[in-house]
Formats: structure tokens, sequence, C-alpha cells
């Protein structure tokens, strides 16, 4: 079985994805990760955002064994990330990875903005997990506030505005919500319950509890 979780910053589309697939004994994959790893890379080599040939082949050199996903969760990244994923080329390179996951024998959970429309649309399961942009900038404030990261909460929010806004205006795989996924607004329900309604969504749709 696939399951496909989409979503804009924040929204808990990770936290879900994990929840499942360990309460289904599923791969899982964070493909955020990935862009962030070669925006990351891009910062460190001081590539330019422009220079999309250069993007293209840190992608393509990409070990996604290796990927730091404490390093990489960090604020700064989110926004370089953003800005590689509006590359095609970027988005070509790593599209055969994320599909051979998801296609692995068994199945697999993906989270991300584009699983349920491009990388899976054969998905037996979609939800667009989402919640308001100020309910977002919070859960992502408190976070980045345990981690110790010196932020306000309206860096945050203007952050979280602002990739949502290119990350659903890009033309190539713009964040969206398939036809057929299911929509949950987790913005009244703390982490708990937003599990649980996304546990409901699989019982619902499998017939597994
Ligand atoms: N329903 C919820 N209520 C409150 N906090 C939540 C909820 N769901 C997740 N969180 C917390 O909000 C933060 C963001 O959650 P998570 O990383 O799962 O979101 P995401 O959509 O995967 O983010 P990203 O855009 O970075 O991929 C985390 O600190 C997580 O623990
Ligand atoms: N399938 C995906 C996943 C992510 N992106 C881009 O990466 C950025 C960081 O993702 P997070 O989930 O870790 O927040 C995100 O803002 C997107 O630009 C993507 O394009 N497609």
């Amino acid at each position: 079985m696939i399951i496909a979780i989409d979503g804009p910053a924040a929204s808990g589309k990770g936290t879900i994805a994990r929840a499942l697939a360990a309460h289904l004994g599923l791969p899982h994959l964070d493909t955020g990760l990935l862009y962030r790893a070669v925006g990351a890379a891009a910062l460190e080599a001081g590539v330019a955002f422009e220079d999309t040939a250069a993007l293209a082949a840190l992608a393509a050199g990409l070990d996604s064994a290796r990927l730091d996903a404490e390093a990489l969760k960090a604020g700064p990244v989110g926004e370089a990330a953003s800005r590689v994923a509006a590359v095609p080329a970027v988005r070509e390179k790593l599209l055969r990875l994320q599909k051979d996951f998801a296609g692995q024998r068994g199945g697999a959970v993906l989270d991300g903005r584009d699983i349920g429309t491009v990388i899976a649309p054969q998905a037996q399961l979609k939800i667009f997990v989402t919640a308001t942009p100020e309910a977002r900038a919070e859960r992502r404030y408190q976070e980045l506030a345990r981690r110790g990261e010196a932020v306000t909460f309206e860096q945050v929010l203007a952050d979280i505005e602002m990739r949502d806004a290119r990350d659903s205006g890009r033309a190539s795989a713009p964040l969206m919500r398939a036809s057929d996924a299911v929509l949950l607004d987790n913005t009244g329900l703390d982490r708990d319950a937003s599990i649980a309604a996304a546990l409901a969504l699989v019982a619902d749709r499998t017939g597994r509890s």
C-alpha cells in the first residue's frame, strides 16, 4: 500500500507520515529532506540559485543514504530548499529515487508537496494536511525555539508564507491537493488528535486499524 501525504510547510505531514509508517510497518520517506540537502549543498558551495545546471549537478550527486535530518531541519535551509525545488532540472534528478521508493514491494509512506500528484499518483490513500499559517508558524516557532534557534514568531510566519507562495506558484510540480486526496485540516487538533484522524482515514480506506 502506498500512502501519499502532502501539505504546506509545518502542517504536520511528517509527524503523520512517521506515525502511519510505524503503525503499518511501512518504510517512510520525507521527500523535503532531499530538497533541503540540495539547498544546503548549494549554500555550502556558494552556488547561485540562478545557476540551474550547477544545482542539477548537486541534485544528481546527492547521496540519499547519508542525509543528516537534524542539520537539514535548521531554519535557513528551508528557504534554500524552496528555491532549488522550483528548478525543473533539480526535480527531474530527484524523481527516479522517489518513484522507486514509492514503488517498492510492500508499499511505502511518502510526504512532501507533489507525492499524490507526481511521485505516486497511484497511491491508495492520499491525504492533504493543512492548518492556518498562524497555527503552522506557532508549531515551527516552538520547534526552532526548542532547538535553540534565535527567531521570532513573525519571522517564522513570514518564512512559511513566502515558502508556501513559492511552492504553490511554481510551474513545475506545484504544491497542490490532488483531486482524489482527503483534506485533513488539523488547525484545532493537537499532535495526537491529528495522528488519530489520519489513522481513521487509513482504517476507512483499507480496513486496517
Ligand atoms: N497537530 C499538531 N499540533 C501541534 N504541533 C504539531 C502538530 N503536528 C505536528 N506538530 C509539531 O509541529 C512541527 C512541524 O511538524 P512536522 O515537522 O511534522 O511538519 P511538516 O509538515 O512535516 O513540516 P515540513 O514543512 O518541515 O516538512 C513539529 O515540531 C511537530 O512536532
Ligand atoms: N515533495 C517535495 C518536498 C519538498 N519540496 C520543497 O522542499 C522544501 C522543504 O520541504 P519541507 O517539507 O522539509 O518543508 C519545501 O518548501 C518545498 O519547496 C518540494 O518541492 N517537493
